[in-house]
């Protein structure tokens, strides 16, 4: 046995699955986990020192790359000035300045510890701002586990087979309404019937978390249409893309105007920084200015604060997108033809520095095609790619994430390996 199982064996005898996030553990793929001890650059490193090129990047947020110089100066200054004051500080004012111009919809911003926390204030805002109760997902999005959406919820949820969760009363979940991921024309139907008593739609413009699937540009102009004309809030979960599929998020791509959006991931760099903000009218029935409470003790740490302001000086860089976009594009072509190569049905694509990889001869565009795409060849290709040093996320579920730092010489050794991960494929599949 290898450290890693050690320590996973170990782990699972003191945290539930060995993991303190379900899609971490590798139960849909089999064997165990890397425990990872360093990181730097596009490079992990598990406690056997064995070096992966890492496409899972934390889940999103390291977009510059594993320990950043100019980030990790910042973080040490503000440990240097104290860990956590529980009163506001200039950075909390800086950070939501910076967000506001970068994402022209936000014109108050408040700052939370997790997408999770974003998600669940932001469907209590809806609520108390329209004073209706129905929220409207889509099938295959995620948007934290709070309650009332974990329903058909994607990542872990669908990985493991579990739509909905145990502990969640019927009563919580009654008032959630899920929709096809796609057709505009199921929303339109809804808001005829029903439109005035939906509080809100939520999406993820690109879902990354049935994988990547990018939503048409038809299916967001009508939620738009639609929540405008009845008075219900529309809600973009740019947790996962907000400063990942360009420096305006999916919002700028698409030309979608939100009444909310949440942020996480890259906002906070690689620590707890996640926000909801939007409209002002609609962000002032926060309290304290307005009944719809909400708090946090760590919200707004100055830590975790530093992070992301660095993290956002550094995104903003001349043409950061066009390379980070370039070396994504450069990879999911690369792995196109290396499939090709070996006769495997395979397709890929990308937006910014977000990709998707998929068992299956053409892009998914719904929940159900997705859905047709091949777990079984995944799985292998998935631990060819790991036995050749390269970290992808453990999930057909799940989309990657290339950073800056992923240059050419980077993406050139992935697709060696996936060269041998291909054959792999084929030799045992076919
Ligand atoms: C789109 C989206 N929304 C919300 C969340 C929840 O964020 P967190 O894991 O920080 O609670 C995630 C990721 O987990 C996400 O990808
Ligand atoms: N797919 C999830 C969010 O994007 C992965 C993060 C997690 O839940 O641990």
């Amino acid at each position: 046995m290898d450290q890693n199982e050690v320590l996973f064996d170990r782990a699972q005898e003191s945290i539930p699955g060995g993991v303190n996030s379900p899609v971490r553990a590798f139960r849909s793929v089999g064997g165990a986990p890397r425990f990872i001890e360093k990181a730097l650059g596009p490079h992990m490193f598990d406690i056997e020192g064995k070096r992966y090129i890492d496409y899972i990047g934390s889940w999103g947020p390291m977009i510059l790359g594993h320990n950043n110089p100019k980030v990790i100066e910042a973080v040490k200054h503000a440990v240097d000035n104290g860990l956590s004051f529980g009163a506001p500080t200039k950075a909390e004012v800086l950070i939501a300045e910076e967000i506001k111009k970068l994402i022209p919809t936000i014109e108050e911003v408040r700052l939370v510890s997790s997408g999770t926390e974003a998600g669940m204030s932001a469907i209590r805002l809806a609520r108390g701002y329209t004073g209706r109760n129905k929220i409207v997902k889509f099938e295959g999005c995620y948007h934290g586990h709070s309650d009332s959406l974990l329903v058909k919820g994607g990542s872990g949820q669908l990985t493991f087979g579990t739509p909905s969760s145990a502990g969640v009363p019927e009563a919580v979940t009654n008032d959630t309404i899920v929709l096809e991921y796609n057709n505009p024309q199921m929303i339109r139907e809804l808001f005829d019937k029903q439109g005035d008593e939906i509080a809100c739609v939520i999406v993820e413009a690109v879902a990354g978390n049935m994988n990547m699937v990018p939503a048409t540009q038809e299916f967001l102009n009508a939620m738009r249409e639609e929540t405008a004309k009845h008075g219900a809030v529309l809600i973009v979960d740019e947790v996962m893309t907000g400063f990942r599929v360009a420096l305006g998020g999916a919002q700028s791509v698409y030309g979608i105007d939100p009444d909310i959006t949440m942020f996480g991931k890259v906002i906070g760099g690689g620590m707890p920084v996640a926000a909801f903000g939007g409209k002002r009218d609609i962000m002032n029935c926060v309290a304290p200015l307005g009944a719809v409470y909400q708090a946090g003790t760590l919200s707004g740490n100055p830590v975790a604060v530093a992070c992301g302001l660095a993290t956002l000086e550094e995104i903003k860089a001349p043409d950061f997108y066009k390379r980070l976009s370039a070396q994504a594009a450069k990879l999911v072509r690369g792995l196109g033809e290396a499939a090709k190569k070996h006769g495997v049905q395979f397709s890929a694509q990308s937006m910014g520095g977000m990709f998707g990889i998929y068992f299956r001869g053409s892009c998914p565009t719904s929940f159900k095609e997705v859905m047709e795409c091949d777990g079984e060849r995944f799985k292998t290709f998935f631990h060819a790619m790991l036995d050749n040093g390269v970290y992808l996320a453990p999930s057909i579920y799940e989309a990657g994430f290339v950073s800056i730092t992923h240059d050419d010489s980077v993406i050139a050794r992935t697709l060696e390996a996936a060269d041998k991960a291909f054959a792999e494929v084929k030799r045992v599949h076919g």
